[in-house]
């Protein structure tokens, strides 16, 4: 059954060219909480610091913060791009992200290819992929552009491509940052309908957004992280207080 279980886990990132030692105290003393030496003298950022949750099948959870709080490490974290540098996560169930619009997908292949590849690594036979890839190639509107190499494509085109692919296979944990919501308005509108019943269908979600609209409309549970903690936890209402009253 789809669910996520983190205990301690913590995410750092060295950071590079701080090779002035100037700098680097400077740095160490205005941000003694992130920042810190690590055993090679490197000054690392403190991403996620000691995150402990779990999520259950039904949840759909709704990461808030400032600008830098650690919800795209957090989303990137869940989906196995990054290792904890400490404590253990679990995450149980076909994972769906759309995370970074152009991951997973290879440059030099056509939109239609890349749209089979995945589905034959997803386990589908030839035909149901190539099944799969009309059902893309209509959603996204890409029209002649599918069999063109994505090399090719505008940074729209390569988002309305990593949309679809990531909605059409429907994944029971749904990871999504929230990029999604830049696209134009005709391919929204488009999106909007689909993502609702991919929503509805996800066992679990995990949205981050800056945008509360979209939480209390689609998420059931918000974290609200700050410097890489989680300060806040709990029902949506309960987290961002009752809905303004227009007017
Ligand atoms: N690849 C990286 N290398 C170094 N530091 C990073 C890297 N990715 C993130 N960070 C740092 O980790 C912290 C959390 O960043 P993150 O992008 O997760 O925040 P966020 O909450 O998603 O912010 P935003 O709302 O601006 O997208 C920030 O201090 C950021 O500078």
């Amino acid at each position: 059954m789809a669910h996520i279980i983190a205990r301690g886990v913590s995410i750092e990132f060295p950071l590079y060219h701080m090779g002035a030692r100037s700098l680097k105290k400077r740095l160490l003393a205005s941000s003694p909480l992130r920042m810190r030496s690590d055993d090679a003298n490197r000054v690392v950022v403190s991403a996620l610091r000691d995150l402990n949750f779990s999520i259950t099948r039904g949840e759909r959870v709704a990461l808030i913060g400032h600008n830098g709080a650690g919800k795209t490490t957090l989303l990137r974290t869940l989906a196995g791009i990054y290792e904890p540098v400490a404590g253990e996560l679990e995450v149980a169930g076909i994972i769906g992200q759309m995370i970074d619009p152009g991951a997973g997908l290879d440059m030099d292949a056509t939109g239609r290819e890349n749209i089979v590849l995945r589905g034959l690594y997803r386990g589908m036979g030839e035909r149901e992929a190539q099944l799969l890839a009309e059902e893309v190639a209509e959603f996204s509107g890409l029209g002649e552009f599918l069999d063109v190499p994505v090399r090719n494509y505008s940074s729209g085109m390569t988002v309305r491509l990593s949309f679809a692919m990531a909605t059409a296979i429907k994944p029971q944990v749904l990871l999504m940052d929230e990029w999604f919501l830049a696209g134009d308005a005709d391919f929204m509108a488009k999106a909007e309908q689909r993502l609702g019943r991919l929503v509805e269908g996800a066992d679990v979600l995990v949205l981050a957004t800056h945008e509360m609209g979209i939480v209390r409309r689609w998420c059931t549970r918000a974290m609200r992280l700050d410097a890489g903690r989680v300060v806040a936890d709990g029902p949506v209402e309960q987290i961002l207080g009752p809905e303004p009253v227009a007017g």
